[in-house]
């Protein structure tokens, strides 16, 4: 198909030569006659339409994004049916390689019953571009892609196909790259967020949770992803608030790293304790790209319910210390202290900066879910609340297939009732079913699996016992703080009493006294 285009081609641009030379002894009024008609005849016999998308352009060091994207959509597409392909080294940990276009093979392509085709070609240019000489060995080296298509298709190409090869290509290469884990690093620094690459391996699969929530979770994630039409159509800024809560060790941060894998996101890990204020905070909210998870681990210990941060055990000791330098230096220590309020922290969740970009997922997790002002966590700014709780048996399995590949044992049953009595972590149980040497097998890690849970519901019924019985004894205490209480007042108001009759004695002797005196005789009660 290809090379019948080039030979068409040929032919037009030696008949457009021609026409060219002839058209100057043709009289001007003949001449606008004979070019709408060539056209007509032209449009005809050749009614194909192409687009060439250069690598580079310009004198633009950086290849074109459009080419790259296009590179991507037909690397992924059209391996099946080229003949020619070429393997690239990517990076990524899913796969070692993606497979692409080779130089000069043709392709076709399918949209809405439309039927495309694309070229990849590569010229040898005579002359370099001076600025690339440098930096490219091959520089004189032009590549393209050339898309070919009936003009009667030009509206569909140009506005819909053209944009879905552009996302798809991009999504494609989101996928593929190494995802990145930022941080945001020192208030002074430019460039605020730091990163290193994510290679955190859980995913769904490996993640230890009754199996229905996590299917719901699953499914929330698709639907978001591909909800951008949905939220555009709602008017709702395309981001999402997650909720994990739940105690140490029962998976939340490797839910987020599961969430991450899934979804092909970058994650950026924001340190409140880090920011210095609120326009800090927007700032780095800012400079968050697209296609990514925004995390705020242990958000009950970054602020508390009035929007001030609290102050550790550490730092009140490290107070005192630090007053000694006197005034000034404690003023300067203030001054390099978080003013981020739950005010600003609502802000960057949902207020309108938070909707500059789109596609992202903001997280927090807790061990206190209570503990958080409930404006925080209503629904709109926290929009799906996941508790993440103690190892139950459906969880269990997961664990045992992940670290043992075991499916069934006989063991199974006990520990099932076990785990209905006993409240261990996921954390907890995933360490007693790891081998601890070579020789450590299925049956022993599962052994010392029970032996850990019976141990821990001895701890439990030992814990509950001596708690009882400390409540009792605090009980026994104030009643007979009560009984004293009670006895001591009995005893005042009978004091009270007695000093009472006294003073009526006395006040009743005095007045016999008034009495008598003046009337010379005794008055008796
Ligand atoms: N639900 C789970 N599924 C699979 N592994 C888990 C799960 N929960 C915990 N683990 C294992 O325990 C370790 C600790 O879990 P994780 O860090 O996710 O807990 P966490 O809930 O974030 O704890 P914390 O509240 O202390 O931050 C993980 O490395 C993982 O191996
Ligand atoms: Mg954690």
């Amino acid at each position: 198909m290809g090379e019948k285009w080039s030979q068409t081609s040929t032919v037009i641009t030696s008949f457009m030569f021609i026409y060219t030379v002839v058209r100057q002894f043709i009289p001007s009024e003949l001449r606008s006659y004979l070019s709408k008609y060539t056209r007509k005849i032209f449009s005809l016999v050749y009614p194909y339409i192409h687009i060439t998308f250069d690598e580079y352009s310009g004198d633009s060091f950086n290849r074109s994004q459009l080419y790259v994207a296009i590179e991507t959509y037909l690397g992924a597409n059209s391996t099946t049916q080229a003949k020619r392909l070429k393997a690239h080294d990517i990076k990524s940990s899913k796969t070692p390689l993606s497979l692409g276009l080779d130089d000069n093979t043709e392709v076709t392509d399918e949209f809405q019953g439309v039927k495309l085709f694309w070229a990849s070609r590569k010229l040898k240019e005579a002359t370099n571009t001076p600025g690339r000489y440098w930096s490219y060995p091959n520089s004189d080296e032009k590549r393209h892609y050339r898309l070919t298509f009936h003009r009667r298709h030009l509206d569909l190409i140009t506005t819909s196909y053209l944009n879905h090869v552009v996302e798809e290509g991009k999504g494609i290469a989101v996928m593929n790259r190494k995802r990145k884990l930022y941080t945001n690093g020192a208030a002074e620094r430019r460039n605020r967020w730091v990163h290193i690459e994510f290679e955190h391996p859980a995913s769904f699969n490996t993640l230890a949770m009754d199996p229905k929530r996590k299917q719901e979770i699953i499914e929330g994630l698709l639907k978001f992803k591909k909800g951008k039409e949905y939220y555009a159509k709602v008017g709702k800024p395309w981001k999402r608030g997650y909720l994990l809560y739940g105690p140490p060790g029962t998976g939340k941060s490797t839910l987020i790293a599961a969430m991450a894998n899934f979804l092909g996101y970058d994650i950026y890990d924001l340190e409140l304790t880090s920011v210095t204020d609120n326009s800090d905070l927007r700032k780095l909210l800012i400079d968050i790209s697209n296609k990514s998870i925004v995390v705020i681990e242990d958000i009950d210990c970054s602020l508390d319910l009035t929007g001030q941060r609290k102050k550790s055990e550490k730092e009140k000791d490290e107070d005192g210390e630090k007053n000694k330098g006197g005034p000034k230096k404690k003023a300067k220590e203030e001054d390099k202290k978080s003013k981020v309020t739950l005010s600003g922290l609502l802000n960057f969740v949902d207020g309108i900066w938070s909707a500059c970009g789109g596609e992202r997922l903001i997280v927090f997790t807790t061990n206190y879910v209570d503990k958080l002002d409930p404006a925080l966590t209503r629904r709109g700014r926290m929009d799906e609340h996941i508790e993440l709780s103690y190892c139950r048996f459906e969880a269990f399995k997961v664990l045992a297939k992940n670290y043992l590949d075991v499916e069934s044992h006989d063991l199974f049953s006990k520990i099932e009732r076990l785990l209905g009595e006993t409240d261990m972590t996921p954390a907890d149980v995933a360490e007693n079913l790891m081998p601890k040497s070579d020789t450590e097998y299925k049956d022993e890690c599962l052994q010392s699996l029970v032996e850990a849970l019976e141990c821990a519901k001895k701890d439990a019924v030992r814990k509950k016992a001596e708690e009882e019985a400390k409540l009792k004894t605090d009980q026994e205490e104030e009643e007979e703080k009560l009984k004293n209480a009670k006895k001591k007042k009995n005893w005042r108001n009978r004091v009270k009493e007695i000093l009472l009759i006294k003073k009526e004695v006395k006040s009743s002797g005095a007045l016999k006294k008034t009495l008598k005196e003046p009337k010379g005789s005794v008055i008796t009660n």
